[in-house]
């Protein structure tokens, strides 16, 4: 079914171009908004992004805005994707626009230090109900730049409203992109969310020169602990088994393409945090996250030994060699009693 009205993408990072193209193959009109007037330019003229998407030729049907009233102006749907500490100066601007009512799909990765909301959460408390119909989340393993070529990829769709994410699966469904349902809305936004921490954990250990017994020991424990502070917020445990959980874990701590596991891998080289963020020029959403899962350790008093030793050598100074030494001698325990101690207190409820 072709969608009637036009979408607008808001965000014309490495994401929002390439989610872009996959709507633009499908033959939706679609609107793509951006807050730098050159790179703006850049799309309309040479139907291009190069800073985000390089030696990528956009359709020429995305149509680049830099007015966010003309961009919003008729759609009844748009894709959020700027990273998750804009999303709400971001939503404050859509507000004052009074667009809508707008089903509002978000691709954003991340959780708020502090107050500790998913991006869907925070959604609902930045937008009046008048002016959103439904909020669908949209994650998975999908790095941009294999997007942007038309590799296949698999993606999951997620919501209060679970007819929205069916109507969001079709309209992003086609032969190279692939888009599943899964009605654990929590569970989708802290998996996709905290990948990125142990995916910078992965970057460390292969920057400090360990081999793949250290990354495979990070992907299946960091899978545990996920799944342990999930499960205990209340996400169902199997969805940490879909593309949201393992599969994006597999996917970022793997590949060059992650930023999460770029930055990583320069921390273990001994770079300094300021140095290697100021220099990848896109965003590293595992930092802003290791604090925000570090809190929900806390508040929810699970254990989460790796995301805590990241925290360290972030914010503590602690060396990357003492962070691995320091989970390695941890007291010996069972591999997953605490899950299931978790499930069990979840039954007994
Ligand atoms: N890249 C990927 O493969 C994937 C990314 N994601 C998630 O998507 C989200 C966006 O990431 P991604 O596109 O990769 O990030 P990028 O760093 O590639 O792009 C972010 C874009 O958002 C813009 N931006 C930043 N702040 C604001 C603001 N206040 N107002 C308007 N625009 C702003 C940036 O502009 P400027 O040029 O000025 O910096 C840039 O255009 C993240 O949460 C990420 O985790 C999810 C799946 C895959
Ligand atoms: O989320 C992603 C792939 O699924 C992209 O990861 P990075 O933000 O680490 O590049």
């Amino acid at each position: 079914m072709k969608h009637s009205k036009e979408v607008a993408v808001i965000g014309a990072g490495s994401w929002g171009s390439a989610l872009a193209m996959v709507l633009a193959d499908n033959d939706v009109p679609v609107r793509l908004w951006g807050h730098k007037q050159e790179q703006i330019d850049e799309i309309n003229r040479h139907h291009t992004n190069g800073k985000y998407l390089k030696d990528i030729k956009l359709p020429e049907t995305i149509r680049g805005y830099h007015d966010l009233a003309e961009a919003l102006q008729g759609v009844d749907t748009i894709i959020l994707a700027v990273p998750t500490k804009a999303i709400r100066g971001v939503l404050g601007r859509i507000q004052e626009e009074q667009a809508g009512p707008l089903t509002v799909v978000h691709v954003s990765k991340g959780i708020e230090p502090d107050s500790l909301m998913t991006i869907s959460e925070i959604i609902e408390e930045e937008m009046d109900e008048v002016n959103r119909e439904a909020i669908v989340v949209l994650s998975g393993p999908s790095h941009a730049e294999e997007v942007s070529l038309r590799h296949p990829t698999t993606v999951t769709v997620s919501s209060k409203n679970m007819k929205a994410a069916e109507e969001v699966q079709d309209l992003f469904m086609n032969k190279n992109f692939r888009v599943y349902t899964n009605p654990d809305l929590l569970g989708v936004e802290i998996g996709g969310a905290l990948k990125n921490i142990i995916a910078l954990a992965a970057g460390i250990t292969d920057g400090l020169g360990y081999g793949d017994n250290a990354k495979a020991a990070l992907i299946t424990r960091g899978l545990a602990e996920i799944a342990r502070l999930g499960t205990k917020m209340g996400a169902n445990p199997l969805t940490f088994s879909g593309l949201t959980g393992i599969g994006d874990l597999i996917v970022t701590c793997t590949s060059v393409h992650s930023r999460n596991w770029r930055a990583g891998n320069l921390l273990g080289q001994g770079k300094n945090l300021d140095e290697v963020l100021e220099n990848m020029g896109m965003v590293v959403e595992g930092v802003r996250t290791t604090k925000a899962a570090h809190q929900l350790a806390e508040k929810y008093d699970v254990k989460m030994p790796i995301t805590n030793v990241l925290y360290d050598v972030l914010f503590n100074e602690v060396k990357a060699k003492e962070a691995v030494d320091h989970l390695m001698a941890r007291v010996k325990t069972n591999e997953m009693e605490d899950l299931v101690n978790i499930l069990g207190e979840r039954l007994t409820d």
